[in-house]
C-alpha cells in the first residue's frame, strides 16, 4: 500500500479538494476530523490539555473551546509546540489505524489530508506522493477572515504559524492551484481521470462521451465512482494492471493552458479496491490474438 499526503496552508482548501477525492471514490483521512476526535472529553488529549492549559479552555459542556484555543496557539509558538506535543501522538495513532482499516479493504493507495506534513516532516518520509493545494497569500487570508469570522491580525497569525504555502509548493511533487473559482480546481481533479487512462481510446473503459480526440476539447466527466485501471505518472499501475499504450488525453492535459500547475495527474482506481480498479486487458475484451 503506498500513502499520497495532501497538504496546503490553512483555508488554501484541503478539505475541500479531499471531499472531492472522496466522492470520486478514493480512500482519503483527514487529519483535521481526527484532530478532532482525539480531543474529546474522555480520551488522553482532553485530560492533558486540560492540565496544560487550563479549565478556560474548556465549554461548559466540557468540550474544547477551539476559538479559545486557538487564539491561544496561534500567537504563542511555545504554547502551540506544547499542544502539539500532546496532540500529534494521538493524532498519529488513529491516522495509522484509519490506514490499516484501507489496507485491510484491499486499497493500493490512501490520500490523507496532512496540513502540517512539511512543518513537523515525521510523516514525510512515509509518503509515496506529495500534493500540496496551493492558492495566493491574499486569496488564502481573504478565504479564511471570511470563513473564520477573524481580524486579518488573527487570521495572519494563523497562516503565519505554518511554512509559507509557497515554499510548500516548491516541496511537493504536484500542485493544485486553488486561487481561482472553486469550478475551476474541481476542473483540475475531474480533468485528471480520463488523462490517466491506460487504455488506448479503442479499449477505453469510459463511456464514448467521455472519450476526447488529441487537442479536442475534453468534456468534463461527471463525479462517479471509477472503474478503470490506470497509468500516470503519479500512481504507477499495479503489476497485474496491464498498459496498453499512452492515451493521447495525457498529452492534451498536460499542456492544457487553463491549468497554470498542469503537472498533476491523477490516477484515481488504485484508491479503489483492487476488485473494482484493476482494468486489465481482459476485463476490457481485449486478447493478444485481437491486438
Ligand atoms: C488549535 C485548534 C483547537 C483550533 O481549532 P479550529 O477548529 O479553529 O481549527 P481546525 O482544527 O479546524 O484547524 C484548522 C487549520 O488550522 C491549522 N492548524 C491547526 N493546528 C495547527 C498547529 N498546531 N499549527 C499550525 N497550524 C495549525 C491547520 O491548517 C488546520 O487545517 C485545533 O486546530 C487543534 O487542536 N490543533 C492542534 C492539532 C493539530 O496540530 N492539528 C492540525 C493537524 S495535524
Ligand atoms: N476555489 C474556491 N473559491 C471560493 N471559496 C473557496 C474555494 N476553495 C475553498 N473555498 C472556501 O475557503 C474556505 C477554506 O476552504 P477549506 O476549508 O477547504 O480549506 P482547508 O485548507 O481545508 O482549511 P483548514 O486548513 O482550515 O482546514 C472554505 O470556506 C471554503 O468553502
Amino acid at each position: 500500500m503506498f500513502l499520497v499526503g495532501l497538504t496546503g496552508g490553512i483555508a488554501s482548501g484541503k478539505s475541500s479538494v479531499i471531499q472531492v477525492f472522496q466522492q470520486l471514490g478514493c480512500a482519503v483521512i483527514d487529519v483535521d476530523v481526527i484532530a478532532r476526535h482525539v480531543v474529546q472529553p474522555g480520551y488522553p488529549a482532553h485530560r492533558r490539555i486540560v492540565e496544560a492549559f487550563g479549565t478556560e479552555v474548556l465549554l461548559e459542556n466540557g468540550d474544547i473551546n477551539r476559538k479559545v484555543l486557538g487564539d491561544l496557539i496561534f500567537n504563542q509558538p511555545d504554547r502551540r509546540h506544547l499542544l502539539n506535543t500532546i496532540t500529534h501522538p494521538e493524532i498519529r495513532k488513529e491516522m495509522m489505524k484509519e490506514t490499516f482499516k484501507y489496507f485491510l479493504r484491499g486499497y493500493r493507495y490512501v490520500i490523507l489530508d496532512i496540513p502540517l506534513l512539511f512543518e513537523t516532516k515525521k510523516l514525510l518520509k512515509y509518503m509515496k506522493h506529495t500534493v500540496v493545494v496551493y492558492c495566493d497569500r491574499d486569496t488564502q487570508l481573504a478565504r479564511l477572515m471570511r470563513r473564520n469570522n477573524l481580524n486579518r491580525e488573527d487570521a495572519e497569525a494563523r497562516i503565519n504559524a505554518q511554512l509559507p504555502l509557497k515554499d510548500k509548493a516548491r516541496m511537493a511533487r504536484h500542485v493544485l492551484d486553488n486561487s481561482g473559482e472553486w469550478s475551476i480546481t474541481k476542473r483540475q481533479v475531474w480533468l485528471a481521470l480520463p488523462a490517466s487512462s491506460t487504455c488506448s481510446p479503442a479499449t477505453s473503459c469510459l463511456p464514448p462521451s467521455g472519450r476526447a480526440k488529441a487537442g479536442s476539447p475534453r468534456p468534463l466527466p461527471p463525479p462517479r465512482k471509477l472503474k478503470l485501471g490506470n497509468e500516470c505518472p503519479l500512481f504507477p499501475p499495479s503489476p497485474s494492471t496491464l498498459s496498453l499504450s499512452p492515451s493521447p488525453l495525457l498529452f492534451t492535459f498536460s499542456f492544457s493552458p487553463s491549468l497554470p500547475f498542469s503537472s498533476l495527474f491523477l490516477s484515481f482506481s488504485p484508491f479503489l479496491p483492487p476488485s473494482l480498479s484493476l482494468c486489465t486487458p481482459h476485463s476490457l475484451g481485449w486478447s493478444p490474438a485481437l491486438g
